[in-house]
């Protein structure tokens, strides 16, 4: 039996009958993420049929397939105990609330034999406020026997103990909290620009990380200074940060991606998993340039990231794993709101979602003009149209109203909105933003298409482009601005 992690708790046998999502962060929580084994999808025929539209509790008896199968945290703190499970329970409950469903389960290991207890939440939206789970004894008298597949539904599995757990059960003192695993993930950033520095800054606002365990890289010793200014390690050679880092941010325009993949790819091996927001670079183009079956995923973030407000999509490469698409998730979410998307919308959420804030800035900094115009103070005018647009933002999430439906409950009959709609209307506001949304999506699908032809010629010419980003790298190191 291998060690276990510093900072680990040993699990006492816990009997969860009620647990909330305020009791999460009470228990000690390692991830774990190695549970392919476990569990069938909710719709197969001998498992319980999860209904999406009303709350009901379900529970499953589970069959490990092997007896050797170990128990295996995550990544870096693998195979922390190896204790075979051979039985468990699933229990889950699903819930439907306002309009969204919120799926949990737990799986306890067979107390004679592990004595783990493991959590599986999944959330379609992280509630707001501290959700009730009911998890009771129902599930203690079902027999399912299930085959083995990939769970679906549940996002997160950590292993978990309360806190009142007496000091004597447990073999470390310390906790080994959920924000520690992330902690251990070495995040690197390639490209330390405009958008690199809102993720980093939100990240380590979220506590997921410090600036520390950050790494970064950049030609551009003032855009590279920023990151120094966090504590992370900086570098103008980007290969230092593939060799770094776990997670590996590609931060750069999209006309530097092939030569980037072609002086990163001797580095990039198993444990990487690279996080590209580059606007109109497709996954197959980015893993063609890559070592098969490296992890790619592309995300497609925005700047208010920063303040942990974004509002951020993702696709899967064909190499990821389920557990490559947890820890995209725990990270976009923490900084705002997280969706995985088909690849083919990406061109147009970038033009919606990725290039929105600059065109609502546009329209706060117009708001204030007009009421400084009209009199108002400055400050006092960006505040109130920022604010407004935030509020305006937060009524269509919280009521889910339709946008025109709010829209009239603001204008009075013969009052002051009217006026200023009608005046909107004749200036053509829709139609500007309508033609913004689509301007944008096509360029994002010209350069898409520029970036297609150009990565497929760095291929067929792999070995020259990798010898000249190899210079261009060592001239980085050099300390010489060199643009591609
Ligand atoms: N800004 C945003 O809101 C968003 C941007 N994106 C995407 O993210 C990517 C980066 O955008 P953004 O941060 O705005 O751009 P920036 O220009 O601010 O950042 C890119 C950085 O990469 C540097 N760079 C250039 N060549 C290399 C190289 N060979 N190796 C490492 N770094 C290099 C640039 O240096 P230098 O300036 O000297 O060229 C620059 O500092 C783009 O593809 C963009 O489409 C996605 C979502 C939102
Ligand atoms: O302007 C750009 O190209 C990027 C894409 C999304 C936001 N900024």
């Amino acid at each position: 039996m291998e060690e276990w992690p510093e900072g680990a708790v040993a699990a006492p046998i816990v009997k969860i009958v009620k647990l909330s999502f305020r009791d999460v962060n009470r228990y000690h929580l390692v991830q774990k993420t190695d549970f392919p084994h476990i569990l069938a999808p909710p719709c197969s025929k001998n498992c319980v049929r999860i209904n999406e539209h009303r709350s009901e509790h379900f529970a499953l008896r589970v069959t490990y397939p092997h007896s050797s199968w170990p128990i295996r945290a995550v990544d870096r703190i693998a195979s922390w105990s190896n204790k075979p499970l051979t039985s468990g329970l699933v229990a889950g409950f699903c819930e439907r609330v306002s309009g969204f469903t919120y799926y949990n389960a737990h799986v306890m290991a067979d107390p004679t034999e592990g004595a783990l207890v493991y959590l599986y939440s999944r959330l379609k939206t992280v509630p707001t406020e501290p959700r009730t789970v009911k998890l009771n004894c129902e599930f203690e008298v079902s027999t399912y026997r299930l085959p083995v597949q990939r769970i679906f539904l549940l996002q997160d599995v950590f292993v978990c103990t309360p806190i009142s757990v007496p000091q004597k059960q447990l073999r470390h003192k310390q906790s080994f909290s959920y924000e520690s695993i992330h902690k251990m993930i070495r995040i690197g950033f390639v490209g330390a620009g405009k958008i690199a520095q809102a993720l980093a800054k939100g990240f380590i606002a979220a506590g997921l990380t410090k600036g520390e365990k950050i790494v970064a890289s950049d030609p551009f010793p003032q855009t590279i200074k920023n990151f120094e200014m966090l504590g992370a390690q900086i570098s103008s050679d980007n290969r230092l940060v593939v060799e770094q880092s776990d997670v590996v941010f590609l931060a750069i325009k999209p006309e530097t991606v092939p030569a980037v993949l072609c002086n990163i790819r001797p580095h990039i091996c198993k444990r990487h998993l690279l996080l590209s927001t580059a606007m109109g670079v497709s996954i197959q183009d980015i893993e063609k340039a890559l070592p098969p079956a490296t992890r790619v995923i592309r995300v497609m973030p925005n700047t208010p990231v920063l303040v942990r407000n974004g509002a951020s999509v993702f696709v899967c490469g064909s190499a990821t794993q389920y557990e490559d698409e947890i820890i995209t998730r725990r990270l976009l979410e923490a900084i705002g709101t997280c969706d995985k998307v088909p690849e083919l919308l990406m061109d147009t959420i970038t033009a919606l979602s990725g290039s929105g804030p600059a065109y609502v800035y546009i329209i706060i900094e117009a708001l204030a003009d007009g009421a400084v115009k009209m009199g108002l103070p400055r400050d006092l005018a960006y505040r109130l149209a920022a604010q407004t647009v935030v509020g305006a933002g937060s009524m269509v999430l919280a009521t889910k109203a339709h946008p025109a439906q709010l829209k009239d409950d603001v204008t009075s009959p013969a009052g002051s909105t009217a006026e200023g709609l009608h005046f909107l209307e004749q200036h053509g506001l829709r139609t500007a933003l309508i033609g913004a949304i689509e301007a944008a999506t096509l360029k994002c699908r010209q350069i898409s298409k520029e970036t297609k032809e150009h990565i497929s010629n760095s291929c067929s010419t792999k070995q020259q482009l990798c010898i000249k980003s190899q210079d261009q790298a060592d001239n980085f190191s050099a300390g010489k601005r060199v643009r591609n």
